[in-house]
């Protein structure tokens, strides 16, 4: 039988730690804060922001959020991302992902302190995550972690094998899963869209994270059995429904489903840990801020 994985309920039960530490910080005079700016009219990052400031409602955390129109300059999301910064009441900042092309992806990353920086994607945290030393992991690869770790899957010895190699899934997926210790000591090969012969590796792999960005692209033909397959792929297509779209992963569901002894869905997969990492990023955030301890899930 394959095990499908609920990420909603393991993201719930992270969720509930990540509450009870809200709660003693709160008892400290603390109220854990976090920003989320919006520059973008794309429908699915509103969805996105959106499910983050609900989540932090419902853990007590303090939403503060900010929206630029997508033709403002880049100085006036500069600007509130120095306000930002000196807010003593926020701990954590996210500038959602994409913003617009005249703004320069990489200049928004270095101007937020890194001490706020929850999505772990200014280089100080990059480089503390490679050299072994996280302060923020990044939100996703971490959730994913937990995924594995939750559903008692060892990666030690194990051929991971991680299709894609953006800055925010692929590349520190593949990080986190060469280190040591728990979660990682796996032998890890990284994957794109240059690789030749992309079924060989994930049918070598015993653990297959799929972050391309491509609706569908690994199917069941491109798994042995037994695999243990992790869909990160959020993909919008055209759909004749309500809302005129259906989610699907980088992962053809039906077919790896039948190869895979677990596998993660889409919906209700690797989402909801996402988001439940960055309220777990939040709270951290808060407690070295402040300096008063909590015990983090
Ligand atoms: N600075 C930044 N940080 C991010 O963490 C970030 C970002 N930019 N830009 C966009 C992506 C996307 N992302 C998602 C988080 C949760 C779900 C999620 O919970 N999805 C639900 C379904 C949501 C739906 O129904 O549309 C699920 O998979 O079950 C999806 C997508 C965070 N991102």
């Amino acid at each position: 039988m394959t095990t499908i994985i609920d990420g909603n309920e393991i993201g719930d039960q992270i969720t509930d730690g990540v509450a009870a530490c809200t709660d003693t910080l709160v008892s400290e005079g603390v109220t854990p804060g976090l920003a989320t700016v919006l520059m973008s009219d794309d429908g699915a990052s509103e969805t996105y922001v959106s499910m983050k400031q609900k989540a932090c409602e419902e853990i007590g955390i303090e939403g503060f959020h900010h929206e630029i129109s997508a033709d403002e300059p880049a100085e006036t999301l500069f600007e509130t991302i120095d306000e930002l910064n000196a807010d003593p009441a926020v701990h954590g900042i996210l500038v959602q992902m994409p913003v617009p092309d005249h703004v320069n992806k990489r200049d928004v990353l270095e101007r937020i302190d890194p001490m706020k920086d929850v999505d772990g994607f200014h280089p100080e945290n990059v480089g503390r995550l490679v050299a072994g030393n996280a302060r923020y992991k990044p939100c996703t690869p971490h959730g994913i972690q937990k995924i594995l770790a939750e559903t008692g899957i060892e990666t030690e010895g194990k051929d991971a094998v991680v299709v894609g190699r953006s800055d925010i899934v692929g590349k520190p997926m593949a990080n986190l899963l060469v280190q040591y210790g728990s979660g990682g000591n796996a032998t890890t090969t990284v994957c794109h869209s240059r690789t030749d012969d992309l079924a060989a590796k994930t049918r070598n792999a015993d653990i297959v994270i799929a972050a391309a960005g491509v609706p569908e692209m690994i199917d069941g033909s491109m798994l042995s059995e037994g695999t243990t397959v992790i869909d990160v792929g959020i993909n919008r297509v055209d759909a004749d429904n309500d809302k005129g779209y259906e989610l699907v992963g980088d992962v053809e569901f039906e077919s790896a489903k039948a190869k895979a002894d677990a596998i993660t869905p889409v919906p209700g997969g690797v989402g909801p840990l996402t988001i439940a990492m960055l309220m777990y990023n939040t709270v951290k955030a808060a407690s070295l801020q402040s300096g008063i301890d909590i015990s983090l899930p």
